[in-house]
């Protein structure tokens, strides 16, 4: 049995790739001796006085002799004829592995040259580089947190794939493995495409006469478009030759999607244009948040915030609108039969994931466009099965609701999210789901990635301990297609966005109330019909609004279109009872989502107490409460329910921790907190909060005794993206910073 180790490592081709190579092995003391050789002499003299590598070599045929591995970083069209050279001594136990741009093309030169594949051949590609050439442009740190793709193949040996594979992730790479072929045609859309459409846009330009002014007055657009077209025209050449017809063809496509638009363009077809546009937008931004944290992220910043007490709120101000209801529209809609138009739909990074699940699963969908979407519905049966594992993200509401979906399908679909997401426990959904027969793999906690497999589901009763919206919503998708009747039973109300949007399709569902069971009937005879959607302003968003104007003197603020459904808006009546003036005037309810207009002013708050029952509905506001209580006259005692779920406890614990470093005089116990009238420091919070903490403490920043900085809340801005601007727009005085 061969084993492989790496002290002598030999580069053929001592460029800007195997420079770069060398000298992330040699600084980090991977290997023991770096040589290499190049038909270009010079560039290994080079290569030693730059300390690239330890030795230049003269003669290959005892180089090749003597190496444990041998990395060929010679163009692609040259690798053949490297091939023949040092095929003669290549020793069994030598490793032989290349970081050309194309996979097919080698593997078809080994075959000629060896006859056969040698156990010790594993192709390789770094997916890292720069418009520069040369062993000068080495960069030891070029690898780091980049991707490299090894190709091997059925003949390589596995542990000689685990060496390779080894050294990469030794100077900072990411190593996956793919088949070549399939590697050629990823690499001819993400790669090859692009720098032959730079070095085209380029060279006519630069071919007409007239427009010679364009490069003087070229900005940014053409800087970031063409920066590739500086790369190195033999490499490209090689390139084009060694994967040609998987470049031909995505010219072609290309040339057709160009056609596509030009003839809107020339037609003047606004709806096409904003079509393609939007949807680029989009798969864009997606791809942005893909590369966060990756090495091709431009935007690893972190930031904070910063807010200045004592600004009165005022003015009449619209907010974003609903995160919860714009996920449910795009959902139902795509299940639905015909065209769903929505308005007002919220462009955080969260819903946009359901939007590219869905299109991912063959649904069409425009924009969104300043809020408008439209969804082309497939109906209940329409999705099709999605070509590889549907990626979402931090959006737990997405992998919630997608997941009761996605186990009544007749498909089977893998679906996974970044780290965080990745930590979550969804227990309390894929219990019951696996009650009713779904099929779903989970990783030991209950989190993502899931596979999911077709299965015939079964209505039946569930009762549900920890009435959670995301839950329920999970189970009633699965019940669109459960044989029976679905029962859920909880022991109190939660929001009911899915419920309504269901109905608003025209789906009939059963809603009882009971001795203090609320039951939710549904069953899978129902058709979803297209409708259009407005979806109402946010009241998460509001009502830290209407805490700061309650909290701030002076202030006086009416807040617009806000979404005031009966189950989200049960803070409101505690807050009246400390003596918060808060005015809600209904607009006409269209039997979707109530609609209202909601004006409150300044108030010195009262301290009172709560019962458990009056605070059972509003676990996830109490954070506002909890702030306004400490401004209050007197004191506040919250006694809390008995049956607080996990990830409740864990909110109310770290929103008293936080408020305790401002200075606050709080005390909890098991069963109560009792909050006394309090002065706050401001200064810096230096953990990152989840969003509603982090809200509260915006909330009470504006009444603190100086300014306060909310640290790393980069990932809060992302969910929020208009957050800063419409608290400014508010009156209050935050502004973005970063280190
Ligand atoms: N530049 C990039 O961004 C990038 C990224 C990933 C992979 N690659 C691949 O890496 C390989 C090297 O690219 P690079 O950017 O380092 O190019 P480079 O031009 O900087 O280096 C190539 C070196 O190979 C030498 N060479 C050419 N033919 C030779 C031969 N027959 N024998 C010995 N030496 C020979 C040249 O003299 C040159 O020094 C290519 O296959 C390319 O497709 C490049
Ligand atoms: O960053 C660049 O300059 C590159 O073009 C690098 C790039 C790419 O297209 O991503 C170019 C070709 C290689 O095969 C791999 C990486």
């Amino acid at each position: 049995m061969l084993t492989y180790t790496t002290h002598r490592l030999l580069i053929i081709g001592l460029g800007l790739i195997g420079g770069s190579f060398a000298k992330a092995l040699k600084s980090r003391k991977v290997v023991q001796h770096v040589a290499a050789y190049d038909r270009h002499p010079q560039e290994c003299d080079l290569g030693i006085r730059l300390g690239v590598i330890d030795e230049a070599v003269q003669d290959l045929a005892s180089a090749v002799q003597q190496a444990d591995v041998i990395v060929l970083a010679v163009p692609v069209k040259a690798m053949e004829v490297v091939l023949k050279d040092i095929q003669p001594f290549l020793r069994p136990t030598t490793l032989l592995t290349d970081v050309g741009s194309t996979k097919g093309h080698l593997v078809q030169a080994v075959r000629q040259v060896f006859q056969k594949i040698p156990p010790g051949f594993v192709p390789g590609h770094p997916i890292a580089g720069a418009e520069k050439s040369g062993v000068v442009a080495a960069d030891a740190d070029l690898f780091e947190r980049h991707k490299v793709i090894l190709t091997p193949l059925p003949e390589s040996d596995p542990k000689a794939t685990l060496e390779i594979a080894r050294l990469w992730q030794s100077v900072g790479a990411e190593v996956l493995q793919m088949d070549p072929y399939r590697h050629d045609q990823v690499l001819a859309a993400t790669s090859h495409l692009p720098h032959v459409l730079a070095f085209s846009l380029v060279d006519t330009l630069a071919h007409e006469e007239e427009n010679r002014d364009i490069f003087r007055y070229a900005a940014g657009g053409f800087r970031d478009f063409t920066r590739i077209a500086a790369s190195d025209p033999v490499m490209w050449h090689d390139i084009c030759q060694a994967n040609r017809d998987a470049i031909l063809k995505q010219i072609d496509q290309f040339t057709s999607g160009v056609a596509r638009l030009r003839s809107a363009i020339a037609a003047g077809d606004s709806q096409a244009m904003l079509g393609i546009f939007s949807r680029a937008k989009v798969a864009r931004e997606h791809f942005s948040t893909l590369l966060a944290g990756s090495a091709y992220s431009a935007n690893t910043q972190d930031i904070d915030l910063r807010i200045e007490p004592d600004s009165p709120l005022s003015g009449r101000v619209a907010v974003h609108s609903d995160r919860s209801i714009s996920h449910r529209a795009i959902i139902i809609g795509a299940l639905s039969e015909g065209v769903t138009d929505i308005e007002g739909f919220f462009e955080g990074e969260d819903s946009l994931m359901t939007i590219k699940a869905f299109r991912e699963m063959g649904v069409v969908i425009e924009g969104p466009h300043q809020g408008s979407v439209r969804i082309y519905g497939v109906g209940l049966h329409g999705l099709q099965p999605p070509k590889g594992p549907l990626y979402l993200g931090k959006s737990e509401t997405s992998l919630q609701l997608l997941t009761g979906l996605l186990v009544a399908q007749s498909f089977s679909t893998e679906v996974f999210g970044d780290e965080a997401l990745s930590q979550k426990s969804l227990l309390s959904t894929l219990e019951p789901l696996r009650k009713m027969g779904a099929k779903i793999d989970s990783n030991e906690q209950g989190g993502p990635p899931f596979r999911i497999s077709p299965s015939i589901l079964k209505g039946s009763e569930i009762e549900l301990t920890h009435a959670s919206a995301q839950v329920k919503s999970s189970l009633l998708l699965a019940g669109l297609y459960a044989q029976g009747q679905t029962c859920l039973k909880t022991n109190r109300f939660c929001r009911d966005h899915t419920e309504r949007m269901l109905k608003s399709f025209g789906y009939f569902l059963c809603e009882s109330e009971e001795a203090g069971e609320v039951r939710t009937t549904i069953d899978c005879a129902g058709t979803l019909t297209a409708t259009k959607i407005r979806v109402p302003g946010d009241f998460s968003t509001a009502l830290m609004l209407i805490a700061a104007a309650t909290l701030v003197p002076e202030s006086s603020l009416i807040l617009t279109d806000i979404g005031v459904n009966p189950h989200r808006t049960k803070l409101l009546p505690l807050l009246s009872k400390m003596g918060a003036n808060i005015q809600v005037t209904l607009h006409k309810d269209t039997g979707f989502e109530p609609v209202a207009d909601i004006w409150v002013t300044y108030a010195q708050l009262k301290g009172q107490e709560f019962s458990a029952d009056d605070v059972a509905c509003v676990v996830y506001e109490l954070p506002f409460l909890m702030v306004l209580a400490l401004f209050a006259d007197g004191q506040t005692l919250i006694h809390l329910p008995a049956s607080l779920s996990a990830k409740e406890s864990a909110l109310i614990a770290s929103t008293v921790a936080v408020l305790l470093e401002q200075g606050a005089q709080i005390e909890l116990s098991g069963s109560h907190l009792l909050l006394k009238p309090s002065l706050l420091l401001g200064g810096e919070i230096s953990e990152a909060l989840p969003p509603i903490v982090a809200f509260a403490m915006i909330v009470a920043s504006t009444r603190a005794q100086q300014a306060l900085r909310i640290k790393h809340s980069a990932a809060l801005l992302t969910a929020y993206p208009a957050l800063v601007e419409q608290l400014r727009r508010a009156g209050i005085s935050i502004h973005k910073e970063s280190d």
